[in-house]
């Protein structure tokens, strides 16, 4: 069949639109041999065939100084397929070429299908050579595919200049977050990068460069309980530098962002979440914006900003982000899905990006001349935006829209900047304010004047000290406990609602037999009680604090050192305030051994358990990424520790490989030097009819096998448990949740080797 047949019916069309005087379009069915002729005569594709270029034209910049230039070519960005896809395609090496499978698996070879299943393989498994001998004519400057990794981004380039707002739009699968997380350098640790990109002609300084950029990721994680202000404020006094801000500039500095997003209204209301009225869906993203701002970032990246907003909050917020990187002078790119056609003008350029390629690049407004010459004008009453993403997109299956996107992204390799740049400067001197900038001139004075807007003014890894950041950090973390009292004040509860029941079910034991097994079993049960009531409250925040740490500690914000301290140090005090009232009132509604000595014995032992607690808490913490994991594991953990370190199962019973359990669960010692705290001095009395005669507090111990450790040694076994729990927490910490990306500065491509 004639492949021409299946084109749209103005596809074919030989002559320009009369919007293109400079420019020839032509559509031969096999013009040249592109990747686009990948299945010999199935697909052809529209080339340009009149290259216009001048000088200015050429430069795709114009003429812009490199120092007011973000900018990027030629990037590559490949990711590992899976470990079972990469198993397939290992054990199918050697099987025979797949030159006979259809064009779009193909297209799939060349990394440029959307489906993520396709990867870099045909479906046997084995590389297709002449699809990949066809990617290497077209991407001769590409690095080679690899056959376990799949191209995401294919040799994209462009940039942006100070002061400018650019969106990165595409369909699902385009690859604008994976664009957008090369240029902040957060990639997956897996990936493989190339290509070039510098800022402000140079290359990126992994110590300054996450400083300098404000990343604004999709899932706004803040904490509910804050305000705005104090979001705002917190975000401040990590971020900016303390020898270039003092507090009142601090201050200022949050004043003026709270002003220039437009938050003064709701300054004071609480972030709010799930379960909690809070700001609004704008007003939060906003807020999100501003953590950003407050510092002094230079690079704004937003990962789909709108998301979640109505068209109204969505255009406001793009406006005001226009605005503000007018006024702050700053490098925006944000991705961005179908906006509607009164947001997509705002943008001083978009990039239209589509299987990893980029089919458009410039102004907006240039956008509807450069679709109509390749004969795609928008329809009437269709959102342009929308009509552009669509377009690109294979999504009727077929062969003609496969060629049609194949035609869009060939065009635009071939003249699309020399297009945009020729029009650009035809309707400049033409005077269309449609596509004009305002000067920097008339551009409104900035509130804020940073200070470090500059690599060379940040000096070190982290903008302040480790003691100022601890202060921050544990200031902060005390107030989100005064704030959002709820869980305080439940675990307070839970403590009085034991205290009652165990103090009554224990009232004043007396000192006959049935005393002394009493006094066993409660002084079992209230460090088992301990280790419940501590380490649930803990687990119920601390996941949600350790994501919102991965993410300012991936801005460059602070040490996990100094977060780690500060939480240890909030949550001691609170833990202990809590539990003190029950261990006091227990002790005395027991009528445990009235001395002064015993009763601090007993509280010492008891508060140094509270400590073991909170570091199995925060180890738990720490290697759970979500609430809901940790609530899975600390029970086990909890139950196990209860199972081997009482009574409940005696030494000599406990299985040999388990025996270590024994050793570890901190139950042991607490149980042990509470036992011999009480028992060691009383006596008890028995009667005629009594089985098994416990006449002293000694035959207590001895019976249990409670004396293998002194009281001292017993408190030291404690506390060394502690020491390794917060040791293992942080090493977790940093291990398992390191942010999955890392710093990457592209390799240089083949043709920069
Ligand atoms: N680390 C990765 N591992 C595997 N595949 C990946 C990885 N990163 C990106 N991809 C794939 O690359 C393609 C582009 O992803 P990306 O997130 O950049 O798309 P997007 O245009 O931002 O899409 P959306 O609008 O849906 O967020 C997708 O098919 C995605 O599955």
């Amino acid at each position: 069949m004639d492949q021409r047949s299946q084109l749209p019916p103005n596809a074919n069309s030989s002559s320009a639109p009369s919007t293109l005087p400079t420019m020839h379009v032509m559509h031969p069915v096999s013009s040249s041999s592109t990747f686009s002729d990948l299945a010999p005569g199935s697909l052809a594709e529209p080339t340009v065939a009149t290259p216009i270029s001048s000088p200015a034209a050429a430069d795709p910049t114009n003429n812009v100084s490199g120092d007011r230039l973000f900018s990027w070519s030629d990037i590559t960005y490949d990711v590992l397929l899976s470990k079972a896809r990469r198993k397939q395609i290992k054990k199918n090496r050697g099987a025979p070429s797949t030159s006979a499978a259809p064009t779009s698996e193909k297209a799939a070879v060349i990394g440029t299908a959307t489906d993520a299943e396709h990867g870099t393989a045909s479906p046997s498994g084995s590389l297709d050579e002449e699809a990949l001998e066809e990617y290497n004519q077209v991407f001769p400057h590409l690095p080679p595919l690899d056959p376990m990794r799949r191209r995401v981004l294919n040799g994209v380039s462009g940039h942006v200049k100070k002061g400018e707002m650019v969106a990165i739009l595409g369909a699902s699968g385009a690859g604008k977050t994976s664009l957008l997380s090369v240029l902040s350098a957060r990639l997956d640790k897996s990936s493989d990068i190339a290509g070039e990109v510098l800022f402000q002609s140079k290359q990126r300084d992994p110590t300054t460069w996450k400083r300098l950029t404000g990343f604004v990721e999709q899932d706004d994680l803040m904490f509910s309980a804050l305000t705005v202000q104090e979001t705002l404020q917190y975000s401040a006094d990590l971020r900016l530098p303390k020898r270039l801000y003092n507090k009142s500039e601090c201050q200022q500095r949050v004043d003026d962002t709270i002003a220039m997003l437009r938050l003064d209204k709701c300054k004071d209301t609480r972030i709010g979440g799930p379960n909690q009225r809070g700001v609004s869906g704008g007003e939060r993203k906003r807020v999100a914006v501003g953590t950003e701002l407050v510092a002094d970032v230079s690079v704004l990246l937003l990962d789909e900003p709108t998301s979640g907003l109505d068209a109204f909050a969505a255009l406001n917020l793009v406006k005001n982000l226009k605005e503000i990187t007018r006024e702050r002078d700053l490098y925006t790119l944000m991705t961005i899905h179908q906006p509607s056609w009164n947001i997509f003008k705002h943008f001083d350029k978009v990039i239209l990006l589509t299987r990893g390629q980029v089919y458009y690049s410039g102004p907006p407004a240039l956008a509807p001349a450069w679709f109509s010459s390749l004969d795609h004008s928008v329809p009437e009453g269709v959102n342009p935006a929308d009509y552009y993403i669509t377009i690109a997109e294979n999504y009727e299956k077929t062969n003609a829209a496969e060629r049609r996107v194949r035609g869009l992204l060939s065009s635009w390799r071939e003249q699309g900047e020399t297009f945009v740049a020729n029009q650009a400067a035809k309707e400049a001197s033409d005077g269309d304010p449609t596509i004009q900038r305002p000067s920097l001139a008339d551009r409104k004075q900035s509130r804020i004047v940073p200070k470090s807007s500059d690599a060379t003014d940040l000096t070190g890894t982290w903008p302040n000290s480790w003691l100022h950041e601890l202060w921050i950090l544990s200031h902060r973390c005390a107030m989100l406990i005064f704030k959002d009292p709820t869980i305080a004040i439940a675990s307070f509860g839970q403590n009085i609602v034991l205290l009652i029941i165990i103090g009554f079910a224990f009232f004043r034991l007396s000192y006959d037999q049935g005393g002394a097994l009493a006094r066993i079993g409660a002084l079992f049960i209230i460090p088992v009680n301990a280790s419940f009531a501590v380490l649930f409250p803990i687990l119920a925040i601390f996941p949600l604090q350790r994501n919102i740490m991965l993410r300012e500690r991936s801005a460059g914000t602070y040490r996990i050192s100094s977060f780690y301290l500060s939480k240890i140090l909030t949550e001691v005090p609170n833990q202990v305030v809590q539990r003190l009232l029950f261990y006091i009132c227990v002790y005395w509604m027991v009528g445990l051994r009235q001395t002064a000595g015993a009763f601090f014995i007993w509280l010492g032992i008891n508060l140094l358990q509270v400590a073991t607690a909170i570091g199995l808490g925060l180890v738990i913490g720490c290697g759970s990424s979500s609430i809901e994991l940790a609530n899975v594991f600390a029970p086990v953990i909890n139950v196990v520790f209860l199972l081997f370190g009482g009574n409940l199962l005696p030494l000599s019973s406990i299985p040999p490989w388990f025996i270590w359990l024994h050793w570890m669960s901190p139950i042991t010692y607490t149980y042990s030097a509470l036992a011999q705290n009480e028992f060691k001095q009383l006596t008890f009395t028995c009667t005629a009819d009594s089985q098994q005669c416990y006449r002293s507090g000694q035959d207590v111990l001895n019976q249990y096998d409670l004396q293998r450790f002194t009281i001292a040694e017993n408190a030291g076994f404690l506390a060394a448990i502690t020491a390794v729990f917060l040791a293992v927490g942080y090493v977790l910490l940093r291990w398992l949740g390191r942010p999955s990306f890392r710093y990457v500065q592209p390799k240089k491509a083949l043709s920069q080797q």
